[in-house]
């Protein structure tokens, strides 16, 4: 590769590009089990919720959300409260 060549990757050379490419395939594979694990959740979620609706009760909890919201937030900062709210909202739609 040349100096000024760029790839995929947008690396300048093929030993950062080697890097890239790799280190690429492993986040491919996390972001997989990642998409799994939300899955699942909302899968767990989703029996929650049909229980508390079957019950009487209403589908949201804003107790609970809040304590997610915080577990989310003291391990990954401010970002990790969107991110719980992304996944809120992935579990028992919008409110
Ligand atoms: C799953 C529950 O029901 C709803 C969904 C929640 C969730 O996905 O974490 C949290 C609170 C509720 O709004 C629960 O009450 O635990």
């Amino acid at each position: 590769m040349t100096a000024v060549h760029t790839d995929r990757t947008g690396a300048r050379t093929d030993q950062a590009a080697d890097v890239i490419t790799g280190a690429r395939e492993r986040i491919d594979a996390l972001d997989d089990r990642i998409i799994g694990l939300i899955q699942e959740r909302m899968a767990v979620s989703a029996v929650i919720q049909d229980a508390r609706v079957s019950s009487g009760g209403r589908r949201v909890n804003l107790a609970r959300e809040m304590e997610v919201l915080a577990h989310y937030r003291d391990a990954l900062g401010r970002p990790g409260t969107s991110l719980a709210m992304t996944m809120l909202e992935l579990c028992r739609g919008r409110i």
